[in-house]
């Protein structure tokens, strides 16, 4: 057990209870999105499921609901790989509510094929990032009517891996190994700092998350990926584990210097750290084009503005 601790990593200490506060999240019917909601619910916060599938949505918030005896459990529906199904649901969602508090950016894809979102960009940016983005901006001046609120965005790690192809979002040209997963994830990190410039006195705040490697469904589009997370899934955080990340940056009180901030809730950082600088040596990847910003380019220029992991 005391391995398994050691590998689980930070835990969401505050009590803080949310009554009456309006949350959305997104990708909230599976993983760490899951175990957001329920933490959410259950510290009495109006919990908006925003998901694909409207029925494994309620199937979640049914479940959700009798387990938090909470009623107000919502699901609404939003197809991050569609920007009209995003701009519908910010319609809906701000005809029907008057404040949101606290906005989640949690869906996310892990795909290795050449995909593409309905509007052409390529699958890992278009829905982790730019799909994100769009959100946010849709519902940006509802947060700062309702402040103070805050935005969680889901990274990950693996950013360290990342690159933008500022010529190459439409994905013209193929992505060497499945990095475009990398690239979209360093993109949620870029978009908090930006964003938490831009916002700074608005009394809205904003925050970037590596959740620690959790056994979840991500891995469902890579066979690979499968077999490792079933492989290491002793060492792997169960979801709600990995939800411990997303509640401290949602929930602790006195965060709001700290926006912008890139937060890790997880012990093996050393580790995965020399995993990525070794992976990063051992497949070097060169600059495609003019459009293309390096990894180690962004890690130094990431550092410069104190954009290092805060670990709780
Ligand atoms: N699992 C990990 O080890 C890990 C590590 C680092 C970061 N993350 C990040 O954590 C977040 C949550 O992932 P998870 O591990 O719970 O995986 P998950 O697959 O269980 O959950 C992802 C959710 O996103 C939803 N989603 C996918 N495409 C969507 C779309 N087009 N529109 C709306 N929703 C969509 C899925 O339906 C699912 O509910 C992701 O952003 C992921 O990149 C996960």
């Amino acid at each position: 057990p005391s391995i398994r601790k050691f590998f689980a990593g930070g835990v969401c200490r505050t009590t803080v209870q949310v009554p009456g506060k309006v949350v959305v999240i997104t990708g909230a019917n599976t993983g760490i999105g899951k175990e957001t909601a329920r933490e959410l619910a259950r510290r009495g916060a109006r919990v908006y499921i925003a998901c694909r599938d409207v029925l494994k949505g309620e199937s979640a918030a049914s479940e959700i609901r009798a387990d938090t005896k909470n009623s107000q459990v919502l699901v609404r529906k939003l197809d991050l790989s569609d920007t009209r199904s995003i701009r519908a649901f910010a319609e809906g969602f701000l005809a029907e509510e008057k404040q949101l508090h606290i906005l989640i950016n949690n869906a996310g894809v892990m795909m290795f094929s050449h995909s593409k979102t309905t509007d052409g960009f390529e699958i890992n940016l278009g829905v982790n990032h730019l799909g994100h983005f769009l959100l946010t901006y849709l519902l940006l001046e509802r947060l700062k009517e309702s402040a103070p609120a805050r935005v969680v965005n889901l990274s990950s790690v693996i950013h360290h891996l990342g690159k933008i192809h500022f010529h190459n979002f439409r994905g013209e040209e193929p992505y060497r190994w499945g990095f475009a997963y990398c690239h979209s994830k360093l993109a949620n990190l870029l978009f908090t700092r930006e964003l938490a410039k831009r916002i700074q006195g608005t009394g809205v705040t904003t925050y970037a998350v590596h959740p620690g490697i959790v056994r979840s469904e991500l891995a469902r589009h890579s066979f690979l990926c499968c077999l490792f997370w079933r492989l290491f899934s002793y060492f792997l955080k169960s979801v709600q584990e990995g939800a411990q990340t997303s509640l401290h940056c949602a929930l602790a009180e006195g965060l709001e210097p700290l926006s912008g901030k890139y937060f890790r809730g997880t012990y093996i950082r050393n580790l995965a750290k020399v995993a990525f600088l070794y992976l990063r040596a051992s497949f070097p990847v060169t600059a495609r084009g003019p459009g293309c910003l390096q990894g180690p380019e962004i890690t130094k220029q990431l550092s410069a503005c104190g954009m290092s992991a805060v670990s709780f």
